[in-house]
């Protein structure tokens, strides 16, 4: 296939890269690199660095030659950050992205992936959340995913674009073979945080609420390792071939924060100095996926399923890269 990634040079999007690169896809990778890193990308890939707001660049890129799809990657995705500042999320998730689907109609591309996230569902009262579980996003950020959730359902419905929306719990882990990690610039993600307290790159990790209604007080989040969003990114593409589809996608467990520090511990063979603040605002108490749709309707099945080996392979990749990209030991 000849696929455009935009935000394919970010954490989440260039363990997909790899992946589609793999098996001998051609890809190309639109990034402003403000996150995003050239060296998390194979040296073979094209990277367009341009702006998604760049109406020009984009037409341009679009209409060169035939895209067999497109994968959206590029999006600011900080629930927190997202409480503070609501219509910048707006404008740049939900404004940008409704303008690249509409680009994408206009230059007749057929399938379209949207990384999509469980931050839809606010705080809800049921585990595991499936497909059916209602809708009531908790932030401006799963708001402006859900807005772009509904641009695609019509664009499926007035002009025949197959999409599919991937609803990821949360990222975590790194290329098994080390050629990707995440390294975001300031870092806010949990797993790299407290591996940093771990190597004693930071003097300790702050834990934002220990009084959820979780059994430690801590928030409870599913890991799901990026190698295994990758492979839900194939079978999406397989899938979309028979109709649009929207599927959760996470482990099926649920760790607290306090679980996740002590298997960075068990792992490193480190202790992680913590303290205990107050609730970060925008953040749901309890987020644990029920992936059994893309199960059956594609075969997906998560590879990592245990805590410590997640943790493990974000560990070696941040061992071999102490500064992150561009810096490797
Ligand atoms: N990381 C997670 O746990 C998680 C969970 C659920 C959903 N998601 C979604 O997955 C996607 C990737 O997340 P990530 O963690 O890899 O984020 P990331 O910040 O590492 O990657 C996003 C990439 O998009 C690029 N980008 C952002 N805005 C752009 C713009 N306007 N124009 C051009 N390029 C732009 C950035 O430079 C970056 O390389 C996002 O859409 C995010 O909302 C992530
Ligand atoms: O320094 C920190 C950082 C995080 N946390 C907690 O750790 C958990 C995970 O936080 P984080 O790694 O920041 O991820 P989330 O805020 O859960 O959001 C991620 O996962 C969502 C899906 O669940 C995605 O939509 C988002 O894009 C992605 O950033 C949360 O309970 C946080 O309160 C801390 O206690 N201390």
């Amino acid at each position: 296939m000849r696929l455009l990634v935009t935000g394919g040079a970010g954490y989440v999007g260039s363990h997909i890269v790899w992946a589609l690169s793999d098996r001998g896809d051609e890809v190309v990778v639109y990034d402003n690199l403000r996150q995003g890193h050239r060296e998390a990308l194979p040296p073979t890939v094209r990277l367009v660095e341009a702006e998604l707001a760049d109406e020009a660049a984009l037409d341009a890129v679009l209409g060169d030659g035939h895209w067999d799809g497109v994968l959206h990657f590029a999006a600011l995705s900080l629930v927190g950050e997202s409480m503070q500042r609501p219509f910048h999320y707006m404008t740049e998730n939900a404004g940008l992205g409704i303008r690249l689907i509409d680009a994408c109609v206009r230059h007749g591309v057929g399938r379209f992936i949207l990384s999509s996230t469980a931050a839809l569902f606010g705080n809800p009262e049921t585990m595991p959340i499936t497909e059916t579980t209602r809708i009531d996003p908790g932030s401006p950020y799963g708001e402006s995913k859900l807005m772009i959730e509904r641009a695609l359902y019509w664009a499926d419905r007035i002009h025949g674009l197959r999409y599919a929306c991937l609803r990821y719990f949360n990222a975590a882990g790194a290329d098994p073979a080390g050629r990707s990690g995440e390294d975001h610039r300031p870092e806010t993600h949990l797993i790299p945080l407290i591996i940093e307290a771990a190597l004693g790159l930071r003097p300790e990790i702050l834990v934002f609420g220990d009084d959820y209604p979780t059994p430690d007080g801590t928030c409870v989040r599913d890991y799901v390792h990026v190698s295994d969003l990758a492979q839900a990114h194939l079978a999406a593409l397989a899938r979309i071939e028979t109709g649009s589809a929207t599927y959760n996608l996470g482990s099926g467990t649920g760790h607290s924060v306090l679980d996740v520090i002590r298997s960075v511990e068990r792992v490193s063979g480190r202790p992680v100095p913590f303290r205990m603040m107050p609730r970060r605002p925008g953040d749901p108490a309890v987020l644990v996926a029920g992936s059994d749709l893309i199960r059956s309707e594609t075969g997906w099945t998560p590879q990592y399923t245990v805590l410590d080996d997640i943790v493990a392979t974000a560990l070696a990749w941040r061992q071999a890269h102490p500064n992150g990209y561009g810096n490797a030991a």
